[in-house]
């Protein structure tokens, strides 16, 4: 799969370039009046990206939020995606609770809540923003794991090795429907698995097929940035 040449940004700049590429797609999608959808990841490079992106002047009261996946613990927990975007984007904006649409990995019934949770989904998302593990996972599709060859199913509970363990995860086929993909990836961690992303290699990242990759200039190393810096 020939992957289009990454953005390559200066660590500081990277929240920013995110949050305008996402501002700008939520404004092209929103330009025809109607609604917009919106899924969100969690991480530690989302979090500055979403604060940024609050400061954007855009009609949010027509932006649905969803997730790309949970950990299934309680809203309310340090490790809640959900409490991550609450924090930095969905408080600063106000946006009132019938249009965030969350992930309920609280429940004991997980397949249940994933169940419940694609009846929710639209038929396609507009605009997604994935990260990138170091070990190439996206949204809590881990190497290896079956959700990843799930072709039927929109939301799956799997098992993860990053802690917390279960989660809740949209699968490939409602990532690859989705309108416009971002990838923001950050930091000397994730070279190896951004070089075997541009190399061809069958990480669960690189299975999302139409997406703009955005890195910082420590995630693309000296190989990607001497090509594409
Ligand atoms: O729930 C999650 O953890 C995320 O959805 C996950 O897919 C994240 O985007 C990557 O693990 C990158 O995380 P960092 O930004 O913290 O490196």
């Amino acid at each position: 799969m020939s992957r289009p040449a990454p953005l390559i940004v200066a660590p500081e700049a990277l929240a920013e370039h995110a949050a305008d590429w996402l501002a700008r797609e939520l404004r092209q999608s929103l330009a025809g009046g109607g609604r917009c959808s919106l899924a969100l990841s969690g991480g530690r490079t989302t979090g500055p990206i979403y604060r940024t992106l609050a400061q954007h002047k855009l009609p949010w009261e027509r932006v649905d939020f969803f997730f790309a996946d949970e950990r299934c613990v309680p809203p309310e927990h340090p490790e809640s995606n959900f409490l991550l975007v609450e924090e930095n984007l969905l408080r600063p904006l106000s946006i009132p609770s019938g249009q965030v649409h969350r992930m309920e990995g609280e429940r004991e019934d997980r397949d249940a809540a994933a169940r419940d949770y694609a009846a929710v989904l639209p038929a396609a998302l507009d605009v997604v923003l994935l990260g990138m593990g170091e070990d190439g996972h996206t949204a809590s599709l881990f190497p290896g794991n079956s959700a990843l060859d799930e072709r039927e199913r929109q939301v799956l509970a799997v098992v993860g090795p990053k802690p917390p363990p279960w989660r809740l995860t949209l699968t490939l086929p409602v990532l690859n429907a989705a309108r416009r993909v971002l990838f923001a990836v950050a930091g000397t961690g994730k070279q190896d698995a951004v070089r075997r992303v541009f190399a061809g290699e069958d990480l669960p990242a690189a299975r999302v097929a139409n997406a703009v990759w955005l890195l910082d200039q420590a995630a693309a190393g000296p190989t990607l940035l001497e090509e594409h810096g």
